[in-house]
């Protein structure tokens, strides 16, 4: 049949997939591996980018023989990424200087606190499009300059490189010929200015990050490179798509046009709205960012971005010990038909969308005698629901759009009383796609189009098939009344670390 196969690399916080698709969006063959989470201190976050790599380079070759086609057969790859995890690493040797700082890592929260102190944070928003937040790249470059002995020296002889995830992935399958970004992996490092959509010197001016170290930003749908055939199966395959994870969720999602919004639920939650052409500038606590640069434009979107929701699950079964796997929350949580006014706010890195408290800390709250397991399980599924109602509404504030229904994707996604109960406190329908790998999906996408596997947008919409709508079934004074109970629980989580 020729070569009809992409391979999407969807490089994430926990794991490192790789899923073969057909022509027809279905998905061919996955193979995932968990990497090591590093946390060197309290709030500090880091992971192996060696580590990244080789796990990312072994489901590749995974995937590809699971599907038992051959690296030939692969018309493109595309990679997608957590985002804003910063690699800054030798150019001669390839080797990283320090561990990659990962996006949840709030080391650098002092230096933006002295940004802040200076009165920049105006200027930071109207370029970039974000608050200024230990989450983006640009504070973790100037960390690693400033604190591994020698960095700053050779990144001013010109010798270091920096990338997110995309540039590194894609640097190391070039054999290190290549050091790209795209544009929307570029609107998340804090140093890029996207109305003039090049590296902003006056931010790199702030932060003492040398123009030198930084990757070329290139569309989101286009030939990189092809990979080197001594570290990919022995083949020549076109690198032809990179997006972050969260703006290839929604272009997975077929969110191609203004107003059209996703959900991802993976180890954080993030809302993305596309605003077309237009750049909405945030009154509510959201984000602008690049959702994709593709035929010849860049478009944007309006992102809340929740720190901690698959995380939460994540940390009853590892933490607490609650659960053994993620799914027994859903077995668990039913137990109980409310949580008895128990709430989790699962802050541990913080609070991101709307809230942006870099000192917030996680908080059980409303706790009694009567409390059990399944109460407490319970509030920590809801309270992805609840911080995703924060989102929505601040953006429809924004947008002046109501949202119809909610489009949604990740792993959490599977869990059928997390879904319903988002519904209900949103009271708005929830969409669950057959394909929930939207992630990769968006990242195959954006690679097919760029070698003419897809020849337009409009072909992958037929592609999207409905697998469940979850409809608001809740009263609305019910759910205004444990809303309110989510908001002051809220109040007192934040502003806790000294
Ligand atoms: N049935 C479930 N119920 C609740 N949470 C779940 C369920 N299955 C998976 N998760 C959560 O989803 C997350 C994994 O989703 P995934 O999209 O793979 O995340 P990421 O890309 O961030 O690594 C984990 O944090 C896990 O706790
Ligand atoms: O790896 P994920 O799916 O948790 O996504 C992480 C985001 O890209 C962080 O901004």
């Amino acid at each position: 049949m020729g070569k009809k196969y992409v391979l999407a690399l969807d490089q994430g916080t926990t794991s490192s997939r790789a899923i073969v698709f057909d022509q027809g969006s279905n998905i061919v063959a996955v193979a995932q591996k968990e990497f090591t989470q590093i946390y060197p201190k309290p709030g500090w976050v880091e992971h192996n980018a060696e580590e990244i790599w080789s796990t990312q380079i072994g489901v590749a070759a995974e995937a590809v023989a699971k599907a038992g086609i051959e690296a030939k057969d692969i018309a493109a790859i595309g990679i997608t990424n957590q985002r804003e995890t910063t690699v800054v690493w030798e150019k001669s040797t390839g080797k990283p200087v320090y561990n990659a700082i990962v996006w949840q890592c709030r080391r650098t929260a002092p230096i933006c606190d002295e940004l802040k102190a200076k009165g920049l944070a105006p200027m930071f928003r109207e370029k970039t499009g974000l608050v200024v937040d230990a989450y983006f790249s640009g504070t973790k470059v100037k960390w690693i300059l400033d604190n591994v002995p020698g960095a700053r020296e050779k990144a001013e002889k010109g010798e270091l490189l920096f990338g997110t995830i995309d540039t590194w992935l894609i640097w190391k399958l070039t054999g290190g010929k290549v050091h790209v970004t795209d544009y929307s992996n570029a609107s998340r490092t804090l140093l890029f200015n996207i109305r003039e959509l090049k590296w902003d010197a006056e931010i790199l001016k702030e932060l003492n990050v040398p123009a030198s170290l930084l990757p070329t930003v290139r569309p989101s749908s286009d030939v990189y490179g092809t990979t080197d055939p001594a570290v990919f199966l022995g083949a020549k395959i076109p690198i032809a798509g990179a997006a972050g994870d969260q703006q290839a969720a929604l272009f997975g999602q077929t969110c191609f046009q203004p107003g059209m919004a996703k959900n991802t639920y993976g180890t954080g939650c993030f809302m993305l709205m596309n605003t077309g052409d237009k750049l909405f500038e945030s009154k509510n606590g959201l984000l602008t960012t690049i959702a994709w640069g593709l035929n010849g434009k860049v478009e944007y979107a309006l992102e809340g971005s929740i720190f901690i929701a698959g995380a939460a699950v994540q940390w009853l079964r590892d933490g607490l010990k609650l659960i053994e796997t993620a799914p027994d929350s859903e077995y668990y949580a039913k137990k109980v038909k409310d949580t008895e006014g128990v709430y989790v706010v699962p802050a541990f890195v913080g609070l991101g969308a709307p809230y942006w408290d870099m000192k917030a800390r996680g908080a059980i709250l409303g706790l009694t005698r009567g409390s059990s397991k399944a109460h407490i399980v319970r509030a920590t599924l809801d309270s992805l629901a609840y911080q995703t109602k924060d989102v929505l509404s601040a953006m429809e504030a924004d947008s002046g759009i109501t949202l119809q229904a909610l489009k949604v994707d990740g792993g959490a996604v599977s869990n059928n009383l997390l879904m319903q109960f988002q519904s209900d406190i949103l009271g708005v329908p929830v969409d669950r796609p057959q394909v929930t790998e939207t992630t990769a999906l968006g990242a195959a996408y954006l690679a097919g189009l760029a070698v003419g596997v897809w020849q337009s947008k409009e072909d992958l919409v037929q592609n999207w098939k409905l697998d469940a709508r979850f409809e608001p079934s809740m009263n609305q004074d019910v759910r205004g009344q444990l809303y309110k109970g989510w908001q002051k629980a809220v109040k007192r989580a934040m502003d806790w670390e000294d």
